[in-house]
């Protein structure tokens, strides 16, 4: 679905990413993690077209993204820190993106309802709270049903009860045969859900194992201690 070949992206001196080769297929639900300033957020913006990488190449369903930029479409996107236009209500951000996406005949509200967005809709997008605005990025993740979710932190300012009801989404839409790209900094919130950890360091590719192979050779259950157990001691 997608396929990443030997990526790099420098800012002035600062080598983001290092030579990246990965591959991302179908109902995958990969775990991207690594310290603060690892490159988690360059990668995903290159996925997503929002940056160029300096070198190297990406493909996504076989088509490479410099020369067609329609596959944007297939990608839900959930930001770290949404960029929400502050002088509109929740209510008209929603209009607006459904008539830009008039093509998408199926909405998925299942997010948009468990949120109780329509509670919020005449609330003016620059004040709300950080829990509130994640909700209405999710729930404009799941809407157009993108093929691809990619979720930075999604779950930072949720609360228990959404941050279960996201999980529970997230497993839906895997058992539908999407993939899922999830950074997240806890990593309790991704205990059975992620089948992939992806962990990069200084801008490379530490290590890239299914939860399989961590759990038998670290001979734990909880993702936390099976990260913790297959990095380097000096690095713990
Ligand atoms: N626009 C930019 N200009 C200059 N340097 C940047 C820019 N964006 C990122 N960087 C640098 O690239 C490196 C990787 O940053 P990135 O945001 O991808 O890390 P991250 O793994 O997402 O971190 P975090 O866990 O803190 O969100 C860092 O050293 C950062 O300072």
């Amino acid at each position: 679905m997608i396929s990443i070949k030997d990526i790099s992206k420098t800012f002035g001196k600062q080598q983001a990413l290092k030579s990246i080769n990965l591959e991302f297929k179908k109902g995958e639900c990969v775990a991207l993690i690594g310290p603060n300033g690892s490159g988690k957020t360059t990668l995903i913006k290159i996925i997503l077209g929002l940056l160029f990488p300096t070198s190297g190449n990406l493909t996504v369903n076989g088509v490479n993204i410099e020369k067609n930029v329609d596959y944007r479409a297939d990608i839900g996107y959930m930001p770290q820190m949404s960029r929400l236009p502050e002088n509109m209500t929740v209510a008209q951000v929603f209009a607006l993106m459904k008539r830009l996406r008039k093509d998408v005949k199926e909405l998925d509200t299942d997010i948009y309802e468990a949120f109780d967005i329509d509670g919020m809709s005449k609330k003016g997008l620059g004040k709300l709270s950080g829990g509130m605005r994640q909700k209405v990025s999710a729930a404009l993740a799941f809407l157009f049903n993108p093929d691809i979710l990619i979720l930075d932190e999604p779950t930072a300012a949720l609360d228990p009860v959404s941050n279960e009801n996201l999980k529970q989404k997230i497993s839906r839409v895997l058992a539908d045969g999407k993939m899922v790209i999830i950074t997240s900094h806890n990593l309790s919130d991704l205990d059975g859900i992620v089948d992939r950890v992806i962990y990069l360091m200084d801008g490379e590719v530490y290590f890239d194992k299914s939860i399989d192979e961590l759990r038998s050779s670290t001979g734990e259950e909880r993702l936390n201690k099976m990260i913790v157990k297959s990095l380097k001691p000096q690095l713990v």
